[in-house]
């Protein structure tokens, strides 16, 4: 994280963007040519003014064919700077763009690479903005580093050779300028640094704060807790106000600072030019393109200044970003098509064995001991446990999301970590206890982009929403998401049972599945997925023994260790840990 070196994310950045060297190239020449005809223009301006000086008090009368060509010319300087700089513009804002679109992409898909870890340990806020407002402004380097740094330094060079022709002393006293104005420039930007780190950090947790309390708004009102989200939100806010103030303070003492030292030479140039076109030492032309001369020497270094500033923000913001494209990638999260000859692997319900497998999330805290079961092609097993015994790491890690620390998880005789991620959950249908609806119709939300219309009307039928989707008012084109308050907890649980009926999977998984629905819902729920058992190899996870009764084979897990197992007749004729838990379970709802 904080081992990205600062100065190398210039670099870094830079790399990362694949600009094409023919396209950088062609708008760097063309900002270049463009600034050498905006300086070649004032030469010809004190030409022009030279020849009508001559004109007017010299004995020959006006040249004017002189004139007219040289102002024809300059016209024609003019008219192809105007030209070169809008296509330089259009190009540059073309190739920035497409710039910031790829680093987008490669951010998107490094999402899909990392360790559901990363997640569960990092502020979605702060991702959200490493996603877009920083990538957006490490972006804005990119301009800079084509157009302003080739530009302006060229414009220096021009400059200070013309104005040594036209006078040693002007240049003299225009270049001494120079050094200070850049040397104020460095010590300004490296002051608003610290403060635009703290500006984008707080951005982020400003934007974590708002998302968690849009989506606990709920909660936050049914404890009265608004007014401690209030104060959290006015925290955060009033440093965001500090941070962007100092910043922009730091930052914006730069302009006035470099007029005023302008300001000084632009007076001591006048002055001394005057003198020395009364004295007869220089032309008044030639005075003019010192002046002129003087004022572009200073904007270059202003913009070469703004760009000191401007690379200091963008490298900040290439350093957030730069932490995520370089967060360790876990193979576990490895994402993509299937490979097309290992499509399709599970053309029937597989065998799936759990060979010894043990797991930690942190090392000091085992959650699996050395678990090992055998689930029949086609057949359900239950895993029934207390709060806490492991059941959900058990169906994480079949899902490829984490890897065993020891043992291994093997389908139809390949290790999984053999297999990778895409495989193992090619054909696999996944119900959890929190429906995971994502906001659009009914039926997007059950084809999920894989499955054919006639596929989720048999899915809304054998899932029993018919009912409920014909209570909507859209019926299956009703648009639903994680908060809509069309649907019930146990409606929404059942729209991702028939999403799971839907792709007809040769491996389900259903931890809690029907926790939200009522005993009818989910008996009715129950048939429908028995429908599916025979083409399934089911794991199943619940805490409703008269669920895990139906299922061939119960496995109880107790603090990460399988304490016994079997079918329900054999574990309740065994009178252990589940034929109690039977007893309590029936007395309870009794
Ligand atoms: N992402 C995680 N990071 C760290 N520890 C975790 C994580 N997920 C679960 N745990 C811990 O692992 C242990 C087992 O959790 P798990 O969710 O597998 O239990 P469970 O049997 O499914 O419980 P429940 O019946 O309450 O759903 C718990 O102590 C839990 O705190």
């Amino acid at each position: 994280m904080s081992d990205v070196r600062r100065d190398g994310s210039l670099r870094w950045l830079l790399r990362q963007l694949h600009l094409g060297r023919g396209r950088a190239v062609t708008i760097s020449l063309c900002a270049i040519v463009a600034s050498l005809g905006a300086v070649v223009g004032p030469i010809l301006f004190g030409v022009v003014t030279n020849v009508i000086v001559d004109g007017t008090t010299g004995a020959d009368g006006m040249d004017w064919r002189r004139l007219w060509t040289v102002l024809g010319v300059q016209a024609a300087i003019y008219v192809v700077v105007a030209g070169l700089t809008f296509a330089q513009g259009q190009m540059l804002t073309i190739a920035v763009q497409r710039s910031v679109a790829g680093l987008r992409a490669r951010i998107e898909d490094k999402i899909h690479r990392l360790p559901l870890r990363y997640f569960e340990s990092n502020n979605r806020g702060v991702l959200v903005s490493k996603l877009t407002a920083h990538t957006d402004n490490a972006a804005t380097v990119i301009a800079p580093v084509l157009v302003t740094v080739p530009t302006n330094v060229l414009t220096l060079l021009v400059v200070t050779v013309v104005l040594f022709v036209v006078s040693p002393l002007l240049a003299v006293i225009a270049l001494v300028a120079a050094p200070v104005s850049a040397a104020v420039s460095i010590v300004i930007a490296r002051r608003a640094r610290p403060f635009l780190e703290t500006r984008w950090t707080t951005t982020a947790a400003l934007t974590g704060h708002i998302e968690e309390e849009l989506s606990t708004r709920r909660m936050l009102q049914a404890y009265n807790a608004e007014p401690l989200a209030r104060r959290r939100f006015d925290a955060l806010n009033e440093k965001l106000f500090v941070s962007t103030r100092s910043a922009q303070w730091a930052a914006g003492t730069l302009g006035p600072i470099l007029t005023a030292i302008n300001a000084v030479v632009f007076l001591i140039l006048a002055v001394l030019g005057g003198i020395m076109v009364v004295d007869g030492t220089l032309s008044l032309g030639a005075a003019q393109v010192a002046v002129i001369f003087a004022q572009q020497l200073s904007s270059a270094v202003r913009e070469l200044a703004g760009f000191v500033t401007k690379v200091q923000s963008g490298t900040v913001s290439a350093g957030k970003v730069r932490e995520v494209l370089d967060e360790p990638e876990d193979g576990a999260s490895e994402t993509g098509e299937v490979e097309p000859d290992r499509a399709g692997r599970h053309r029937r319900p597989p065998e799936i064995v759990f060979d010894e497998v043990a797991f930690a999330y942190d090392e000091s805290t085992p959650v699996l001991g050395s678990v090992s079961f055998r689930m029949e092609p086609g057949t359900t097993t239950a895993i029934v446990g207390s709060t806490g015994a492991g059941k959900t790491t058990i169906t994480n890690l079949l899902q490829g999301f984490y890897r065993p620390t020891g043992g291994s998880i093997i389908i139809d005789g390949d290790d999984t970590l053999d297999l990778g991620p895409q495989r193992v959950r090619d054909r696999m249908a996944v119900v959890t206890q929190e429906p995971w609806l994502f906001t659009g119709t009914v039926r997007e939300n059950i084809a999920y982009g894989m499955s054919e219309d006639d596929a989720v009307d048999r899915a809304v039928h054998d899932g029993h929403l018919d009912q409920i989707v014909a209570a909507l008012p859209q019926g299956l084109d009703t648009v639903i998401g994680q908060e809509s308050e069309n649907l019930s907890a146990g409606e929404k649980q059942l729209v991702t049972v028939a999403r799971a009926i839907a792709v007809s999977p040769r491996i389900l998984i259903l931890d809690e599945a029907t926790s939200a629905a009522d005993p009818r819902t989910e008996l009715l729920v129950q048939r429908a997925l028995q429908r599916l058992r025979a083409d399934t190899t089911t794991l199943l996870i619940t805490h409703r023994m008269a669920t895990a009764a139906l299922a061939d084979q119960i496995v109880v897990l107790e603090e990460g260790t399988i304490v016994e197992s079997g079918t329900h007749h054999d574990l309740i004729g065994a009178g252990g840990v589940y034929a109690r838990r039977c007893g309590v379970d029936s007395a309870s709802r009794a």
